[in-house]
């Protein structure tokens, strides 16, 4: 495996940590954080080495802080060194717990265990309706009204990059969405972006996890993508602010792009060691030329609103002041028009390509499991993270 691929997992000793580094997708601290005994703590400790689903570095971090916080109390251990990433990001989880008693951290731990158990307890992928319901969305909001469902990213402080955890709620938000009684649904992002595209802590993993993780980041890009080819009514997306990525190649499966002035949009896939995905390496092209489609997907460049309208990306570009105001009066109004009728032409628009984009969909997603394991990849994501190198 590539030397920079191990110097990118340095310290994310998994083995090591397996038992505290498991949380589950829906996290609940308990109000009542004092009651759970030694044995109740060592009973989830063990309970988590028979947890087979990764869920995602963020959450695991919650729980590796409050395993060391229950058994050593709090950080007092010097802080890892700036290119120290993976021990770094552990360190600051737990010393941001502070004085937490033990006590406490015990309690949230267990608690955090018993709803990653009760998670992975459902075989099916898409949970039922009801579940759904109850179970919320961490990294998203979802609203419906006056007929219009929207979907918002909802992680601004981090620009509403993409985490596992956020694609899987984005399905099933859409899979929600394409059966309530709503006529349009929207999609867009809280905060100043619309969304920086991929999270690329999704590609802090062991060295021996590489090829696997690949194979299954693969398989769920695939599946999103899928989601989106196949849904079944007008969907719009409200470009609220820069556009990077997925989030701007999926746009194309849209049937409407509103954007306000200030969104830019950023495919800097050759700069990542990449390739395009979201079926842009046949939609671009088709939609605004080879020539200018090579100029995002290949070299990167970044386009303006007005640039991304003139090459039929956007339908339409809107002052930021006025931005929301203007698109939802559109959008409350379109929402009017007959439901059935809007999804019926939807289709007849969609339905001859749908064969071919779910074959490039499938070939895309599998040239970038390739990339993700490459060195040029792993090189470029270990210099954004270690602050050397940003868009
Ligand atoms: C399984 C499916 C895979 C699909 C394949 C998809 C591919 C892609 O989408 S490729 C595009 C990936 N995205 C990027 O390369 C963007 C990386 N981010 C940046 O270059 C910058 O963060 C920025 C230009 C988007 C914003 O810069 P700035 O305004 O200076 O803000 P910060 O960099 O300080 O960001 C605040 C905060 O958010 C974190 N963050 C932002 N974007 C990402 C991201 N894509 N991945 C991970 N983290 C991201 C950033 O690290 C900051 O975090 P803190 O330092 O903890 O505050």
């Amino acid at each position: 495996m590539a030397g920079v691929t191990g110097r990118l997992v340095r310290g994310w000793c998994l083995r090591a940590v397996r038992s505290s580094l498991q949380v589950p997708a829906q996290l609940h601290m308990s109000k009542t954080a004092m009651g759970a005994s030694q044995k109740d703590f060592e009973s989830a400790v063990n309970q988590m080495k028979l947890l087979k689903k990764d869920p995602g570095n963020e959450v695991k971090l919650k729980l590796y802080a409050h395993y060391k916080q229950a058994t050593e109390g709090p950080c007092n251990t010097p802080k890892p060194a700036v290119f120290d990433l993976i021990n770094k990001a552990k360190w600051d989880a737990w010393n941001a717990l502070g004085n937490l008693p033990k006590e406490t951290a015990r309690q949230n731990y267990v608690d955090l265990v018993s709803g990653l158990s009760s998670s992975s307890d459902s075989s099916s992928q898409v949970k039922p309706e009801a579940d759904r319901k109850q179970a919320g969305y961490e990294t998203l909001v979802m609203t419906s009204e006056d007929g219009i469902t929207k979907i918002m990213l909802n992680r601004p402080t981090k620009m509403n990059a993409l985490t596992t955890q956020m694609y899987q709620e984005i399905m099933l938000a859409l899979e929600a969405a394409s059966k309530d009684d709503s006529t349009i649904t929207v999609l867009t992002g809280n905060g100043s972006y619309f969304s920086s595209g991929n999270d690329l802590t999704n590609f802090v993993i062991s060295p021996d996890e590489l090829e696997e993780r690949a194979r299954r980041g693969a398989i769920l890009l695939r599946d999103f993508v899928g989601c989106f080819i196949d849904f079944p009514k007008p969907l719009v997306a409200v470009v609220n602010g820069p556009a990077v990525g997925i989030s701007v190649t999926i746009l194309r499966l849209f049937d409407l792009v509103y954007a306000s002035d200030r969104a830019t949009f950023h495919t800097p896939f050759s700069h990542l060691g990449q390739t395009p995905e979201a079926c842009s390496s046949y939609t671009f092209p088709s939609l605004m030329g080879p020539a200018k489609a090579a100029e995002m997907l290949i070299f990167g460049k970044k386009l303006t609103a007005a640039e991304a309208c003139a090459r039929g990306l956007v339908t339409e570009v809107f002052p930021d002041s006025t931005f929301q105001k203007e698109v939802w009066t559109r959008l409350k109004a379109y929402s009017k028009l007959p439901r059935n009728a809007l999804r019926i032409s939807k289709q007849m628009i969609r339905n001859h390509e749908k064969e071919k984009l779910h074959a490039i969909n499938a070939e895309e997603s599998r040239i970038l499991q390739e990339r993700w394991q490459s060195d040029e990849c792993m090189n470029a994501i270990m210099n954004f993270l270690s602050r050397k190198a940003k868009l």
